[in-house]
């Protein structure tokens, strides 16, 4: 059947402010942020069937041992589970004593009374308040005017206080406030709310205040969202108890560079999910963001070196699996099957291995400079037996490859071509992949020598 043409006229271009004298693009990151994993918040609000107890749990030990420092625990009035999570952790003392539970609260008084009811006996926690800033949310959603959405706001911020003062007054209590949907929020209002909520709280040394800036829908390139952040950064009055965050979503394909931009940009803390999970096209991926700045030399401060593990618990917790070609996680991102690329790979694995006996140490201590490969599979975990797979894309360097991997044999540069030709005849005639076994086979049955 024929369908209409979408008509693009229904949409518009998202009209960037104007940022002539943007200073970001000449900065460097040179440090990891502050993290915040929302798996069990915007992580798991987004899941059709949301994590029970036994899911919540796991999960919050893993990025405790990913080393996760500041976690999103729940939204305590969304349901039962969320508001017995809370005071599972709280009252069976999971939390370690460095690591900073969060919950989301939305501007209502009811809200915010039950909220910090779950927050009762925590040694230390983060209260982060929320409510709509953008237009359409105030003349659709709310039917507000600026000064009432402000006013939302602000009231929010002197009920929790008020209730913070009777529920949690040996409470170690930091605050966060979003604008939510700050993207599409005109540029000085967003800065007139977050400056009166940080008047009312009063941000100082022991009360710090963490300011939020989501893509709640993320709607423009990224750096769009870059020259906001500056724009921001050198706009909003606030001292050094108050944190720069970023809240990117991934609607457009894009949240993770747009979070690179915004951190060059002045965003001093990044908020995001594992592999991407989230709301829609889900949050930004911390993993993504984590490997991105290791494997330029930055330490991200989470511990990576297991990632079928961290793959594994994340699947287990969303019930949703990780894409084959998910950066540094996938099945199969650190796997060529293409001819040129195994032989590049394998004259880059014989030059580590020369190179770490010339010096006599192991070739995990010398720099990676193999080609094809971001970096060392080993360094998350990985083997090295699947960065080569045979088919009919592959070659005689590839072959030969599998041969010293997997079996131990250095087939002769004389044979090579050969021996690769009868591969490829058996890929051409079976149209898969020949696995390692049955290379090993036909090298026996064609030299009469056994692996
Ligand atoms: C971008 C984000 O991810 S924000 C977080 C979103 N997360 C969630 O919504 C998950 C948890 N939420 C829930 O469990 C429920 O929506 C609840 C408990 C918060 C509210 O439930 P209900 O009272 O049934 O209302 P409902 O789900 O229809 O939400 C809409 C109401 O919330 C109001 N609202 C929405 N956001 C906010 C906010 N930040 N502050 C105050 N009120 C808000 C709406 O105006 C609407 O109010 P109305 O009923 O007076 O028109
Ligand atoms: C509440 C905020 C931080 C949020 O989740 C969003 O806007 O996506």
């Amino acid at each position: 059947m024929q369908r209409a043409q979408i008509s693009a006229d229904r949409y518009k271009q998202f009209i960037p402010l104007s940022l002539p004298d943007r200073s970001w693009p000449d900065q460097r990151l040179s440090a990891a942020p502050r993290w915040l994993s929302t798996d069990l918040r915007d992580g798991n609000q987004s899941l059709a069937v949301p994590m029970d107890p036994e899911r919540k749990l796991a999960m919050f030990e893993l990025l405790v041992r990913m080393g996760y420092k500041e976690i999103e625990v729940g939204f305590p009035v969304a349901s039962r589970d969320d508001h017995a999570f809370v005071r599972m952790l709280i009252e069976q003392e999971r939390i370690p004593e460095d690591v900073w539970i969060t919950v989301l609260v939305p501007a209502k008084d009811e809200a915010i009374r039950q909220s910090m009811q779950s927050l009762r006996g925590a040694p230390r926690a983060t209260f982060h308040l929320y409510n709509a800033t953008a237009p359409v949310f105030r003349q659709v959603v709310f039917k507000m005017s600026r000064d009432e959405c402000k006013d939302m706001a602000v009231r929010g911020t002197h009920v929790m206080m008020k209730f913070a003062e009777r529920t949690l007054a040996d409470c170690d209590l930091r605050f966060q406030y979003s604008p939510e949907v700050f993207n599409e929020t005109e540029p000085d209002f967003a800065v007139e709310v977050c400056e009166s909520v940080m008047d009312a709280w009063e941000p100082g040394p022991g009360r710090e205040m963490i300011l939020n800036f989501p893509t709640t829908v993320e709607r423009s390139q990224p750096h769009v969202f870059a020259d906001q952040i500056e724009w921001l950064d050198r706009n909003l009055r606030r001292g050094e108890h108050v944190c720069l965050s970023i809240h990117p979503h991934n609607d457009r394909g894009t949240g993770v560079a747009a979070t690179e931009l915004g951190l060059l940009a002045g965003a001093e803390r990044v908020e995001g999910c594992l592999f991407g999970n989230g709301e829609r096209a889900g949050n930004v991926c911390l993993v993504t963001l984590g490997m991105n700045l290791l494997t330029a030399g930055i330490d991200p401060g989470i511990d990576f070196s297991d990632i079928d593990e961290v793959r594994q618990v994340a699947e287990h917790c969303t019930g949703m699996p990780v894409h084959a070609r998910h950066p540094y996680a996938g099945d199969l991102v650190y796997t060529a099957f293409s001819g040129s690329h195994q032989d590049a790979i394998k004259k880059g694995m014989d030059a580590l291995s020369r190179e770490a006996g010339e010096a006599g140490v192991p070739e995990g201590d010398l720099p990676w400079r193999v080609p094809y490969l971001p970096l060392d599979p080993n360094d998350v975990g990985r083997s090295y037996e699947a960065m080569v797979r045979i088919n009919s894309q592959s070659g005689k360097g590839g072959v030969a490859y599998v041969m010293s991997a997997h079996h131990g044999v250095d087939v002769p540069v004389a044979d090579r071509r050969e021996f690769a030709d009868v591969i490829q005849s058996m890929a051409d005639a079976e149209g898969g992949e020949i696995t390692s076994d049955r290379i090993a086979a036909a090298f026996t049955s064609m030299y009469r020598e056994t692996p």
